[in-house]
């Protein structure tokens, strides 16, 4: 697994690591030398302006500066604050630094190449106010490369947002573990380029502090996934249903019910008003297609127990009929997924949603910003959570469910807390149906008996591999073909033998 951590994880990280035995000094020593090698590998940058704030981010910055200048650069140190001030390993950093000190609030920019962003890190408690922001802005403004040291200072590596303002830069360099606000928009943005060095922090001490938060990549979920097995048949593969709307909606189901078969359910079934059958027969010859009427057909047909997973929502029409159909397919022998119009019907109702997925085996939803603001409409401790990831944990334990909070930084969190956050969904993946197709991938995952939140996990990175795979210009349509080529590399990746 690939973790995050929060900063009050990483202070954890850093304490341990010290009470292992290793010195905080030799700890900054190399973090200041990660960031003078990113610095030195940027193309001429033989005068390098070095912003060091008041507290360890500073410090990295000391050392960096001493490092460059035995290279041979030049080298100029402002500080934000007093040096006397400084205090600890960031104390020790500046006594080893024996050139001048200039006052960051009046650095100016003209003789400069690169600067180095080393005012705050992982210790930013507020927003930037007064000097510290004039700073910041200024050293924005310079139109200089800038390579942050830990975080662009001013970015909250718990959040991703920017308290007060932040410097673009061009290069990040952290430390161990990135933290979420490397992926969170818009500090992902505002990262630039994110090196990860080690400065020798031993991974053991993840074990203790246990962190709930990992990048969506296969190291997250790879382990739930479910491989084809040789003694398998397509009813084992499970059978997925998808509720159509009608004629005139019926692609988002389509899209969906493709997306579903093409990760790996055994059988597909649409569900239907009559109206759309002969549109939906005449599609896609391995889809099925099955008229029902209203949800208590939906409910006669899912007698079968066969039906392993449900999803409701895409093209369906928001109403009380979306909400019947969605309790129809929530049953003990069924995961469901409910998206768009489903979670549209509950619009300021999360509560009556909650008690309809409970009945379910497994539960995903999959909103996306807008349907996520109504649904919980009201609901500050929901709504008013401090970032992206604390909103989809807090809906999650909300709903007794798992959340997939889209965007080109989806979070998916289940209720005990645990996330992903994803980060390889291409900006040309926002087009119509693709969010439809993502419910399917999550339901065709479902139907085959994975997790739901690994399920969720592995249809969020699955969408965005498939999105690259299939390259600019792509529509929704693409996305389901593009998944074979995604499966031919993960499968062996994931001990597939081919048997
Ligand atoms: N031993 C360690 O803990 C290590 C820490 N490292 C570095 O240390 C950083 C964390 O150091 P610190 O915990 O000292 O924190 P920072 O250096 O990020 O910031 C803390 C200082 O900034 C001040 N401050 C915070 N918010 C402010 C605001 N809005 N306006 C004005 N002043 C503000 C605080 O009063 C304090 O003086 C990491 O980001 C990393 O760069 C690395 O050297 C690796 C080892
Ligand atoms: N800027 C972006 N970069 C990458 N992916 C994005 C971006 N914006 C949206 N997406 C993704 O595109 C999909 C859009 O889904 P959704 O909003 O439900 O659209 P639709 O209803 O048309 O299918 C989601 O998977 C979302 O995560
Ligand atoms: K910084």
């Amino acid at each position: 697994m690939n973790a995050l951590l929060d900063p009050r994880e990483m202070a954890e990280a850093d304490a341990r690591a010290i009470e292992g035995g290793i010195a905080g000094l030799t700890l900054m020593e190399r973090a200041g030398t990660a960031v003078a090698d990113a610095a030195a590998r940027r193309p001429y940058p033989t005068r390098i302006a070095i912003l060091c704030g008041p507290g360890n981010n500073g410090g990295d910055g000391l050392v960096a500066a001493r490092i460059l200048a035995q290279r041979g650069f030049r080298v100029r140190v402002a500080l934000l604050g007093a040096r006397d001030a400084l205090i600890g390993d960031a104390a020790a950093a500046a006594r080893r630094w024996t050139g001048p000190v200039e006052s960051a609030e009046t650095l100016t920019y003209e003789t400069v190449d690169l600067i180095v962003d080393a005012l705050f890190g992982a210790g930013l408690a507020r927003d930037l106010e007064g000097v510290p922001r004039a700073v910041v802005e200024r050293m924005a403004a310079s139109g200089r490369p800038i390579i942050a040291v830990d975080l662009p200072s001013g970015l909250d590596g718990a959040t991703g947002k920017v308290r007060g303002a932040a410097a673009q830069a061009v290069e990040t360099v952290t430390f161990f573990r990135r933290k979420p606000g490397h992926l969170l928009l818009p500090g992902r943005a505002l990262c630039g380029r994110v090196r990860v060095a080690d400065i020798g922090i031993p991974a053991s001490v993840l074990d203790a502090i246990a962190p709930t938060c990992a990048v969506n990549d296969p190291g997250a979920w790879g382990s739930a996934f479910v491989l084809p097995a040789a003694a398998g048949h397509k009813y084992s593969r499970g059978h997925a249903l998808v509720a159509s709307g009608g004629a005139w909606t019926a692609g988002a189901a389509r899209l969906a019910a493709r997306g579903a078969l093409r990760a790996g359910a055994g059988l597909v079934t649409i569900a239907c008003p009559p109206d759309a059958l002969a549109v939906h027969a005449a599609s896609y010859a391995a889809l099925m297609a099955r008229p029902v009427g209203d949800a208590a057909e939906l409910g006669r047909l899912l007698e079968d127990p066969r039906f392993t997973a449900a999803l409701v929502g895409p093209g369906l029409g928001a109403g009380p009929q979306a909400q019947a159909m969605l309790a129809a397919c929530a049953g003990p022998e069924r995961s469901v997924v409910a998206d768009a119009d489903a979670l549209t019907s509950f619009a300021g109702d999360a509560a009556a949603l909650a008690a309809v997925l409970s009945r379910a085996r497994g539960a995903v939803v999959t909103p996306h910003e807008g349907e996520f603001a109504r649904l919980f409409a009201g609901d500050d401790s929901v709504l008013g959570a401090p970032s992206k990831l604390a909103r989809a944990r807090a809906a999650a334990a909300r709903l007794g469910a798992v959340v997939v909070l889209k965007g080109a930084d989806t979070v998916v969190a289940e209720p005990g807390g645990h996330a992903t956050i994803a980060e390889n969904a291409p900006a040309f993946l926002a087009t119509a149906g693709a969010g439809d197709v993502l419910a399917g991938f999550v339901c065709g995952l479902l139907a085959q008996a994975m997790p739901p939140f690994a399920a969720a996990s592995a249809a969020v990175w699955l969408h965005g591999e498939a999105a690259r795979e299939a390259g600019p210009g792509l529509i929704a349509d693409d996305l389901p073909e593009a998944l074979r080529p995604v499966y031919a590399r993960l499968f062996p990746s994931l001990g597939w033998t081919g048997a």
